[in-house]
């Protein structure tokens, strides 16, 4: 269980998260979502200890998040980026191999049973096929499964996502979309996401956790009670039409409205106002 008690965190005197209060029990599979700039990656820092709350806590079993040693969160919580922060010259098994690091006591080279795990990893991901490419080479969508692939060899009972299949194609979302439901509900282990994508998280998740623009809690639950048309327009200030039916639940958006020589500013379609909707 990992528990955020009235947590608030602001940069440069800017509020963004404020009051925040969340329990995340083991075997969750919680969906953050919000418009651009809510505060989603960076409650992911403050979860995994990289950022320290400037109000409340965020509590581990094994105590607040940024008093955790670095090597001790890798063994708690693997973390798949957006994207890697620099272009990586190394082959695609070694980087998944990097994986390993946080349960090896020594820099010993990986083992036999070691390199058998990454190449599991990297099939369940399907990118066994680039084993021996460089990442630097990778499209976008291939170098996400193989950061996905890292993720799962380091072995940890939680998994942050941070918009981790945004550039996937239709085919590799379901199927990662199948990996990560059989890690939760197969596998226990508690998942952690930010996407932006409202159907899959709708399909996927035990809960969705809303933000506002403004970084606070517009709704939190099961995602039928989160996902409605009236949260949608109050997060991002767009119409959506909502498709329930007894074990689904899709959401349509309108479609775009023609443009017809008004400006952008006078479109009002920004997600920063959020809750005006759109005045064209
Ligand atoms: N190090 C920083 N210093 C100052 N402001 C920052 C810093 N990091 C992020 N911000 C600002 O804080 C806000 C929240 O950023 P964050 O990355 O958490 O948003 P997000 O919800 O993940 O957005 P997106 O959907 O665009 O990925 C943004 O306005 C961003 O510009």
């Amino acid at each position: 269980m990992i528990r955020l008690q009235a947590l608030g965190f602001s940069y440069n005197g800017r509020p963004l998260l404020r009051q925040l209060d969340l329990a995340i029990p083991a075997g969750d599979l919680l969906t953050v979502m919000g418009p651009n700039g809510s505060g989603k990656s960076t409650l992911l820092r403050l979860l995994r200890g990289r950022l320290q709350p400037q109000q409340g806590q965020v509590l581990w079993p094994e105590g607040e998040a940024h008093r955790l040693s670095r090597l001790r969160m890798a063994q708690l919580v693997a973390v798949v980026p957006q994207q890697l922060e620099q272009p990586f010259g190394f082959p695609v098994r070694e980087l998944v191999a990097m994986g390993l690091y946080a349960r090896r006591r020594a820099l010993a080279a990986p083992g036999r049973r070691d390199w058998l795990l990454v190449d599991e990893a990297l099939q369940r991901c399907d990118v066994g096929h680039l084993a021996g490419r460089t990442c630097a080479r990778l499209s976008g969508g291939e170098l996400q499964r193989v950061l996905l692939a890292r993720a799962l060899v380091q072995q940890t009972p939680v998994l942050l996502l941070d918009e981790a299949t945004s550039q996937l194609d239709m085919g590799h979302r379901d199927r990662v979309a199948l990996l990560l439901q059989q890690l939760c509900y197969g596998e226990g282990k508690t998942i952690i996401q930010v996407s932006h994508d409202l159907n899959a998280a709708a399909q996927l998740s035990r809960r969705v956790l809303l933000l506002s623009a403004a970084g606070q809690v517009l709704a939190l639950g099961e995602p039928r009670q989160v996902l409605t048309a009236e949260n949608i327009r109050r997060a991002y200030g767009v119409e959506v039409e909502i498709l329930a039916e007894a074990d689904s639940l899709r959401i349509l958006p309108r479609p775009l409205p023609a443009w017809s020589g008004q400006s952008l500013s006078a479109a009002g379609t920004q997600a920063g106002s959020a809750g005006a909707g759109r005045s064209a």
